[in-house]
């Protein structure tokens, strides 16, 4: 059930959304590496339409608490619910609803920036070049849609990342400090991106130095201590 693909500078289609519950969940999420204890029983809950802030000094556990929502990392002890059950990073459901930017690191090395976003967009049943044109040009990548990968900055690169994001249905992304490495323009392009994510119904948990951000899109903040 895919909204009809726009032709504007406007985001990719969004999943429906389903208020009320939390659409992902962390109950008593543990994290250890050998005795370092990185994360601590962490609670954690993100609804449809609302975004929560993981914030906390370097080394705090914030990447980790992302990687574990999106079943990169698996926690030592507690739970990782989407949709209210235990969550499954392999299960079609679950691929079709999260959309993660974590690093920078472009999925296919030998396909330039709009082929890059084409493949994800297709491969996410977006057949439409409409949606990833739009994307390059709401991201900034106009200038550089034929380059590949390693010949970006790594500003473009970033915004690569988060337009891989962009091209396909979600109903939540996931971001690991989205404005590294962005511009001042692109931070208030970032910022109303996010917004209107929210207002599409996407659930945004995003980890983040960047305290105005934080401020303008979070609706709750976790903070995690090393
Ligand atoms: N696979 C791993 N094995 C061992 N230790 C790890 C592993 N992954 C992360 N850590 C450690 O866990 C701690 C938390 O790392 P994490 O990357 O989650 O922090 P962060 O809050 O995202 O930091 P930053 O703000 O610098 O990005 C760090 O001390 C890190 O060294």
């Amino acid at each position: 059930m895919h909204r009809p693909p726009s032709t504007s500078s406007s985001p990719a289609p969004t999943l429906p959304e389903r208020r009320g519950t939390a659409l992902l969940e962390f109950r008593g999420l543990t994290v250890r590496f050998g005795d370092h204890v990185v994360l601590d029983r962490l609670d954690l809950a993100l609804e449809a339409g609302r975004a929560v802030a993981v914030v906390g000094p370097n080394g705090a556990g914030k990447s980790t608490a992302l990687r574990c929502a999106v079943g990169a990392e698996a926690p030592t002890s507690g739970e990782v619910l989407f949709d209210g059950a235990p969550l499954d990073e392999t299960s079609p459901a679950f691929r079709a609803s999260v959309a993660a930017a974590l690093d920078d690191a472009a999925s296919f090395p030998d396909l330039s920036v709009v082929e890059h976003l084409l493949v994800v967009a297709w491969a996410h049943g977006v057949d439409d070049p409409a949606v990833v044109n739009a994307a390059v040009v709401d991201c900034g990548l106009r200038s550089v849609r034929d380059n590949l990968p390693a010949t970006l900055s790594s500003g473009q690169a970033r915004r690569l990342a988060l337009a891989s994001c962009l091209v396909r249905p979600r109903r939540a992304l996931v971001l690991d400090e989205p404005e590294q490495r962005l511009d001042e323009s692109g931070h208030d392009w970032l910022r109303e991106r996010l917004l209107a994510e929210k207002a599409a119904g996407t659930a945004v948990l995003f980890a983040s130095h960047h305290s105005a951000l934080v401020d303008a899109v979070a609706d709750d903040v976790v903070t995690v201590a090393p």
